[in-house]
């Protein structure tokens, strides 16, 4: 076994991707140290990845990801911690932290002080340029962009951002995990919202602009994009599933980072995320979900 197996993944941030990024890993066989302030979220991070084992179990692995081998017990794999010391061993460490800039600037600052040399740092942030948050720690080549899409488990393409300072030995790490974890990765260049992000929140946001407008329900917004396009899912059901507090919050980064106005969350968003309708994770958003995640109205 080489060292590197033997070394924990460290997650930062037990929120929706925080969560579903650990049970990749850990089906996987590897150990796993997720790190999160909010013992609330620990918590919570605890029962989404015994749900989402379960449901891998029934699906025998068939929708992305390594099944769990028979016997095995992928949770035990994963030690859950408010305490940043706890990633004194890990060789890579994936940050799920909020989407934020200046709460991410201080997690990499924390995590340069605590992780080993070596250790290669990812940031699953929504469109945070990488170079932004490598420039907090001692290591700038040692950092990179994996956007790891939700929910993680399901996804089997990540979309990996190279900084400018980047160095060929971090993103062979990074290739390390993709194999471990049976995902495959899109290299593109870093700037804010990278690819996915840059085109998906304008598009969750225009969406909602036009419910705002009245000129369409959400329910025939997104039998436009079904039917009219093919697409598996239209932008509110999407926006739903991201949670629109990260949507609202990545269109203030998009802003904060391009100076482009276009950014601008709606008015209808602001005011969803702000009575706490933020989408599945809270059980209503455009439309209602229930904890089996079936779908009901829509506004
Ligand atoms: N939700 C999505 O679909 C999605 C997809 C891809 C990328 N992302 C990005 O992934 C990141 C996490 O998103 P999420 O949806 O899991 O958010 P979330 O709000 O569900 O989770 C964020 C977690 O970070 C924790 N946290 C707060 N301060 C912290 C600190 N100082 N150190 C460690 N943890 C801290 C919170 O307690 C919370 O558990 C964001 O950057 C987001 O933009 C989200």
């Amino acid at each position: 076994m080489s060292q590197e197996t033997q070394r924990p993944v460290g997650i930062v941030g037990a929120g929706v991707m925080g969560a579903g990024i650990a049970q990749c890993v850990a089906q996987a066989g590897h150990p796993v140290v997720v790190v999160d302030p909010s013992r609330e979220a620990l918590d919570g991070a605890r029962r989404r990845v015994a749900d989402g084992l379960r449901l891998s179990r029934l699906l025998h692995g068939s929708r992305g990801g390594t099944a769990p081998a028979p016997g095995t017990d992928p949770a035990a794999l994963i030690r859950w911690t408010t305490d940043y010391g706890d990633l004194d061993t890990a060789w890579f460490v994936v940050e799920c932290g909020p989407e934020r800039t200046d709460v991410k600037e201080r997690i990499f600052e924390q995590l340069d002080k605590a992780c080993p040399e070596d250790t290669v740092f990812a940031t699953n942030t929504s469109a945070i340029p990488v170079d932004r948050l490598a420039a907090r720690t001692r290591r700038p080549g040692q950092v990179l962009g994996m956007h790891f899409m939700n929910p993680a488990p399901l996804k089997d393409t990540v979309e990996v951002v190279r900084g400018p300072r980047t160095g060929e030995a971090a993103l062979r790490q990074a290739e390390r995990l993709l194999e471990l974890t049976g995902k495959k990765g899109i290299h593109v260049s870093d700037g804010p919202g990278f690819v996915t992000n840059r085109v998906l929140m304008l598009t969750c946001n225009e969406a909602a602009q036009v419910v705002q407008e009245g000129t369409a329900d959400a329910r025939t917004v997104d039998r436009i994009f079904r039917d009219c396009f093919g697409h598996p899912m239209g932008p509110l059901e999407t926006g739903d599933l991201i949670g629109w507090d990260v949507i609202v919050d990545t269109l203030h980064v998009l802003r904060e980072h391009t100076g482009d106005p276009k950014f601008t969350p709606c008015d209808l968003l602001v005011g969803m995320v702000e009575r706490g309708e933020t989408g599945r994770k809270a059980g209503r958003g455009f439309f209602t979900h229930t904890a089996a995640g079936a779908r009901g109205g829509a506004r």
